[in-house]
């Protein structure tokens, strides 16, 4: 079918594909690291369903995360705790079959890699076959280095995320800063743990940005911030929060850069006054 006749959903990702188009290049897990090594910084955002992803791969956006965050911006849920394996993985395929360019990387939801290593490998490797990431992340520190080991040498490149973990939020406290005073040095700790363990880059959330920028001049793989300053190779933010679709109090770490909200509330109002008054349809969309 060509993509005049696609009747939806069939973007330039798929097409471009299945045309063999060699123009574009994959962002692979050792393009990151070499950029770390230029000094240049790269984009993550997370990204859960198909235009979203088209949208952000032809930006430019170097890493998309199918974040497990999905529990609270797509299922409604409180917290990032609820969300399952099952739930994750339809949205971490839609994801990578709309990308060309993008690195996906897919979050281990609570309870699914905690328990052992064996666990994390079984669960990583459903998202490895029946979503097509690239990629997986999961929370923890000093305390996964056996996950991490585990899915590196079984041929799945690893994410980690340390600092604030909010799957942790239960024994963490709360939402609060981690690596304040004498904590810096744990945070250290996680990182060369977890870039030892084999992880290709760290997440650190919500860290002083004088302990972060330390903790990535003393690991060789990228960091990605998210509250932790701009020493970070990379940032990454939940797109919801800095397009402005999410509305309320937001974290500090946002930078609101569109009031998509306000777009489609606005749009929603036109088309059901158009409808009440009888203006839409008009006459070019009548058959
Ligand atoms: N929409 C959304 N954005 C996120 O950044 C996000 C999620 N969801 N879900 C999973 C986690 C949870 N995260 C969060 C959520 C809230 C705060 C927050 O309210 N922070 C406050 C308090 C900081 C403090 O106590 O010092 C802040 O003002 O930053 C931080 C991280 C980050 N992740
Ligand atoms: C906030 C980011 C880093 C995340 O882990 C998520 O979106 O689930």
């Amino acid at each position: 079918m060509s993509e005049e006749t696609a009747p939806y959903g069939t973007g330039p990702a798929k097409a471009q594909q299945t045309e063999g188009a060699a123009a574009i290049k994959r962002i692979r897990t050792h393009h990151l690291r070499e950029m770390k090594q230029r000094g240049e910084r790269f984009a993550m955002l997370t990204a859960y369903e198909q235009y979203a992803a088209q949208t952000f791969d032809e930006a430019g956006i170097e890493v998309l995360l199918v974040g497990d965050s999905a529990s609270n911006n797509v299922f409604g849920n409180e917290t990032s705790l609820p969300v399952t394996v099952d739930e994750l993985i339809p949205l971490a395929r839609a994801v990578t079959r709309s990308v060309r360019r993008a690195l996906v990387v897919a979050d281990l939801p609570f309870g699914s890699y905690q328990a052992s290593p064996e666990q994390a490998y079984l669960t990583a490797v459903r998202f490895m076959k029946e979503a097509n990431a690239h990629a997986v992340k999961l929370e923890g520190g000093v305390e996964m280095a056996p996950q991490v080991r585990k899915l590196t040498e079984g041929g799945i490149p690893v994410m980690a995320h340390i600092g604030f973990t909010p799957q942790s939020e239960h024994n963490l406290g709360g939402y609060r800063v981690q690596g304040r005073g004498d904590a810096a040095k744990r945070v250290i700790e996680e990182a060369r743990a977890m870039e030892e363990a084999g992880a290709f880059s760290i997440v650190m959330e919500m860290v002083p940005g004088d302990v972060a920028a330390d903790v990535t001049a003393s690991v060789s793989i990228p960091t990605i911030g998210i509250g932790a300053g701009a020493g970070c190779d990379g940032q990454v933010l939940v797109w919801q929060d800095a397009f402005g679709l999410r509305t309320g109090r937001m974290p500090r770490f946002v930078r609101q850069y569109a009031d998509l909200h306000g777009v489609l509330l606005d749009a929603a109002r036109a088309y059901a006054a158009d409808v009440r008054a009888g203006t839409f349809p008009a006459e070019e969309h009548t058959f």
